[in-house]
């Protein structure tokens, strides 16, 4: 059965659009080097994360950003999630996930669907919709190796977007994510292994690394989570690529063992996709 090596790059965002490319780049091909078939970025990987910049580092498609990693995975012939980048589509700007396969194409676009507007007190306060508009769709591309889905962030709060994306038949759900020192220590291991549990995934979660220098301070913690919710691989809160292994009999093994998306009770209740 084939196995699927997988490389999270936890990149360190500056405020040059230009060097968190060019960085992105370096840690894409050192993670091909180590032998990633798909590489995964964090959220907003070419931008800091707050309002004020991201109309300023927004993009159309194709653009510079998307160029790069387009060139990038056809050259090394490998899979990449793109983590996100502020997308300009007229006059709206999203935060979007662009999915490359080996030879280049597009295959896919996530818009984050859930816009982190929170005000914790004592802690963070973030308001997306201030610049940001909603995405719209459930995302899940098809790659040679399986289904993926992704989400962005805030969106992995929300459970039943990632059953959806089971139901389509993802078995590996990729998250490139920024939380914070606020809700970061808090809830990230959790939130990541419940939804490897609840769905049976791989899930797959790519921050940033941390920054003290921005306004914005990421946890980090990239983290690979297997369908039984033991995580397999994590960073600490540098940069760093991390790397593991997607093992598709794990899945099967888990799903047969303890049939949950089996034993749901669609008689008592459904989930449905608008
Ligand atoms: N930054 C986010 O979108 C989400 C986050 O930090 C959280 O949910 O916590």
């Amino acid at each position: 059965m084939k196995r699927l090596k997988v490389g999270i790059c936890q990149i360190k965002v500056v405020e040059d659009k230009e060097k968190n490319i060019e960085n992105a780049e370096k840690m894409i091909r050192e993670a091909v080097r180590n032998g990633s078939q798909l590489i995964i970025l964090p959220e907003m990987f070419n931008c800091p994360y707050e309002n004020k910049y991201f109309p300023l580092f927004a993009e159309n498609y194709p653009g510079k950003t998307t160029n790069a990693l387009s060139n990038l995975a056809k050259t090394l012939g490998v899979y990449i999630i793109g983590g996100s980048i502020p997308e300009k589509d007229k006059d709206i700007i999203y935060n979007t996930s662009y999915i490359f396969d080996k030879k280049g194409n597009m295959i896919g676009k996530h818009r984050k669907v859930h816009l982190f507007d929170v005000d914790v007190e004592g802690g963070i306060k973030f308001k997306e919709s201030d610049s940001l508009g909603y995405g719209e769709k459930v995302t899940v591309v098809d790659t040679e190796y399986c289904k993926i889905g992704v989400a962005i962030c805030y969106d992995m709060r929300f459970p039943e977007l990632m059953r959806l994306m089971a139901l389509e038949g993802a078995e590996i759900i990729v998250v490139p994510a920024a939380f914070n020192m606020t809700t970061g220590p808090a809830h990230w291991d959790i939130l990541l292994r419940a939804r490897a549990l609840d769905n049976q995934v791989y899930f797959i979660a790519a921050s940033p690394s941390r920054n003290m220098e921005a306004a914005y301070h990421a946890y980090g913690h990239s983290s690979i989570v297997n369908p039984w919710g033991e995580i397999i691989s994590k960073a600490d809160e540098n940069e760093c690529i991390i790397y593991g292994e997607i093992d598709f009999e794990k899945i099967k093994k888990v799903r047969k063992e303890l049939p949950l998306l089996k034993h749901r009770r669609t008689d008592l209740y459904e989930l449905y996709k608008k």
